[in-house]
């Protein structure tokens, strides 16, 4: 059975400047990557996924749930999707501490979550990522790979469905992004949760090779062999 099955159509702009997303991938595959050249798509249809952007046609299934189906009338609200959204730039909040932050995860739309407060879902996911100990630094105390597992953490804490990842190691200099590429490939893989990575790195290809939907122009492509260029 398919772990994802997604179908997105979606026509965006007008005139010279319209794009039209018309991509379509199901897989049992449960961590995928969307491998693509700039503008082609990736994050509108990471956007899609995670109803953020609502699609003119297609349909989102994750496992046994269907999240989104035009022709049966289902849309299912953004919150209630089940999925947690690693941003490119990580996104936390430079005030409050780590353990905070992945408590933010849980809490949205509240008041900041009580800095001594310890949570079992919380606690979970930062000794997930290997975060015990930091919990009460704040982020510009954190290294660059310390950064992306307190934003994993805070994404892991309500017990997603999947995660979706938008350019994971973007923000990290090249010297460093090898290194904790490997490293958040393996708590990944540690964590059993189905997952969807968009990327334009050829290096993260390499590191999640279990299967990859190569994207251009907003259609699915056939994978190019590597090395050929
Ligand atoms: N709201 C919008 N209105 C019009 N065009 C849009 C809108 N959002 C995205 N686009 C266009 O859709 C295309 C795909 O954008 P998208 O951001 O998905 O690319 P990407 O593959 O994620 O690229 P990158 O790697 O640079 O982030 C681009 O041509 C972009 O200009």
């Amino acid at each position: 059975m398919a772990v994802w099955d997604v179908a997105i159509r979606k026509t965006l702009g007008a005139g010279a400047g319209r794009f039209e997303l018309d991509v379509a991938f199901a897989s049992a595959a449960p961590r995928l990557v969307l491998f693509g050249p700039s503008g082609a798509g990736k994050s509108v249809t990471l956007r899609a996924i995670a109803g953020l952007m609502r699609p003119d046609a297609g349909r989102v299934r994750v496992g046994a749930a269907t999240l989104f189906d035009a022709a049966a009338g289902i849309d299912v609200a953004v919150e209630r999707r089940g999925f947690g959204y690693v941003f490119q730039e990580y996104g936390l909040f430079p005030h409050l501490t780590v353990r905070q932050n992945v408590a933010f995860g849980l809490r949205r739309g509240w008041r900041n979550p009580p800095r001594h407060l310890k949570e079992p879902s919380v606690e979970r996911a930062l000794a997930a990522l290997e975060l015990d100990g930091l919990g009460d630094r704040l982020p510009d105390e954190l290294s660059g790979g310390q950064r992306q597992r307190t934003a994993v953490a805070r994404a892991l804490a309500p017990e997603p469905r999947a995660l979706l990842l938008d350019e994971p190691f973007a923000a990290l200099d090249s010297g460093l992004r090898a290194r904790l590429r490997a490293e958040l490939v393996g708590l990944l893989g540690r964590l059993d949760l189905p997952m969807l990575l968009i990327t334009h790195d050829e290096g993260d290809v390499a590191a999640f090779a279990d299967s990859v939907i190569p994207i251009e122009a907003g259609r699915v492509v056939e994978r190019h062999a590597a090395g050929n260029a």
